[in-house]
């Protein structure tokens, strides 16, 4: 098929099912447009989950343009509050920052999209596919979790070995779709996403500047949300060899797994999920934010060290 045909049949599909996602020229178009407006050529991405946006403060040099102000971007739809005004999630700034970092061109997102905000996978996703179009060849994906594992204790980071993407079992995917090849294969694996060598990395790394006690390595579980899990659902989770579980990250790392960039996963855990029926406890964004101010030096630590041995 010819590219133009391909364009013809992505828009064609959108009219006929659920699907919304970006052609390559779509996103071609979109990663030039962003480059224009920058000094900055980067080579490694970095996605700051609830709370972490500060790990900007780690660049130099930056170059800063709202997610508003570029084609296609999802912006937080965040929620109506008590006095009828318009607030965007807190913690997801939405802002795409270009920096230094170590002597390495840097983009970052400060704020990403989430399922729960009403958007399609697909839409979640394209700024990763822009990433790549704009040359990053290596993704920092952090997120905000709960501790499912019964011996994590909250503020540990934990270094994703494997996830568990339990909406992909009634094909959220963004990889769902025509596929075009030059973004990856049509039946990627996915048995490896998360980069052993960077996750040696950050674990040595992590231990020299002394995170041992609180640095772990696991499994990460995607949830739609926005609501946290029931005990139950806790309780299936643990079972099934989860180790934190959080409302991101996955499919960011599908798109980028899928077209040739080495994935770091690094999750914050902000709470420990509640697993008794008769708890007190209740998980919450405040908690959540929390823990993210609590370790925000840690996470920036850590990220900026491991980025600087690169
Ligand atoms: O963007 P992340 O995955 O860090 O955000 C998590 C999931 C929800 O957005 C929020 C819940 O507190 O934190
Ligand atoms: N699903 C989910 N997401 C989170 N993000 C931060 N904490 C949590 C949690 O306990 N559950």
């Amino acid at each position: 098929m010819a590219t133009s045909e391909v364009n013809v049949f992505c828009r064609q599909m959108s009219g006929m099912t659920s699907y919304e996602g970006y052609s390559y020229e779509d996103v071609s178009r979109i990663a030039k447009s962003v480059l224009d407006r920058v000094k900055c050529r980067p080579h490694i991405g970095i996605i700051c989950g609830s709370g972490l946006g500060g790990l900007a403060n780690m660049l130099e040099d930056k170059e800063v343009i709202l997610y508003e102000d570029i084609e296609g971007f999802p912006v937080s739809t965040g929620h109506i509050n008590l006095e009828h005004t318009w607030k965007p999630v807190p913690g997801h700034a939405g802002q795409l920052v270009f920096g230094w970092l170590h002597g390495k061109q840097v983009v970052l997102m400060k704020g990403r999209a989430h399922l729960y905000e009403g958007y399609d996978v697909h839409k979640i996703i394209l700024p990763v596919r822009v990433m790549k179009l704009m040359g990053v060849k290596m993704l920092f994906v952090t997120n905000a979790s709960g501790g499912i594992n019964p011996d994590y204790n909250v503020g540990d980071i934990m270094i994703i070995k494997d996830h568990f993407n339990m909406p992909g079992f009634a094909a959220v995917n963004p990889l769902v779709g025509p596929n075009d090849d030059r973004f990856g294969p049509r039946f990627p694996p996915a048995s490896q996403c998360y980069s052993l060598r960077l996750r040696k990395i950050v674990r040595s790394i992590g231990e020299k500047l002394g995170m041992s006690g609180y640095l772990r390595e696991g499994v990460y579980c995607f949830l739609g949300g926005p609501s946290f899990e029931t005990v139950t659902e806790c309780r299936f989770l643990k079972v099934a060899g989860v180790d934190a579980t959080g409302m991101s990250t996955v499919p960011e790392v599908l798109v980028a797994g899928h077209c040739g960039i080495e994935v770091c996963g690094i999750s914050l855990v902000t709470n420990k999920c509640v697993m008794e029926y008769d708890s007190k406890q209740v998980a919450n964004h405040e908690e959540v934010l929390e823990t993210g101010e609590k370790r925000a030096h840690d996470m920036q630590k850590l990220i900026s060290a491991v980025v600087g041995e690169l």
